[in-house]
């Protein structure tokens, strides 16, 4: 099965990231975490997005805070689909900074940019797009979605009775 390849411009970002690590974990599907920065690593970054489709590696989550041209510059130069996470970050312009640089990209070079902090839905959907190769994660997506909606349905049977 490919992987997917969680990455994150600092440290810092791990406590947002980690729920995109424990969901694609949750599917039972290989995660590679690393630290790459744009501003602070840029050879790795070079390194890491030149050669990521050639690692087994399918999907690239990708989150930064603050000036995140992470996401953005994985996805210029690697022909995966890239998924990027804005994190609130300290000192941030109460994220606007980084949901801004990270979905305002260019015709041509999309991100998939998901919600603040939105690290929960980028593992979800990395995982439906491995779904689509692979029918056993499929099959664990469609008991995620049967869980989500049971969870509803119980939650409304429990107000009712209370009416
Ligand atoms: N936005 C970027 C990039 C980048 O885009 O390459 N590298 C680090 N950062 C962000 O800087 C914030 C503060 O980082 P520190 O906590 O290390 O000072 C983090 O949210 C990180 O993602």
């Amino acid at each position: 099965m490919g992987k997917v390849a969680v990455i994150m411009g600092s440290t810092s970002d791990m406590p947002v990231m980690q729920e995109a690590i424990d969901i694609l974990e949750g599917f039972d599907i290989p995660v590679e975490v690393d630290i790459v920065s744009a501003h602070r690593t840029p050879e790795k970054l070079f390194d890491f997005s030149k050669n990521a489709h050639e690692r087994n590696i399918k999907v690239i989550i990708a989150g930064a805070g603050g000036a995140a041209h992470l996401p953005g510059m994985v996805a210029s130069m690697s022909p995966l689909p890239v998924i990027g996470v804005p994190v609130k970050s300290r000192n941030s312009i109460d994220g606007w900074d980084s949901v801004l640089s990270i979905l305002q990209m260019p015709g041509g070079v999309p991100v998939a940019t998901v919600a603040l902090d939105g690290a929960k839905n980028a593992g979800i959907l990395a995982a439906q797009i491995i779904g689509t190769a692979d029918k056993c994660v499929m099959d664990k997506i469609l008991v995620y979605k049967e869980g989500l909606k049971q969870k509803v349905i119980e939650g409304a049977k429990s107000v009712q009775k209370k009416k």
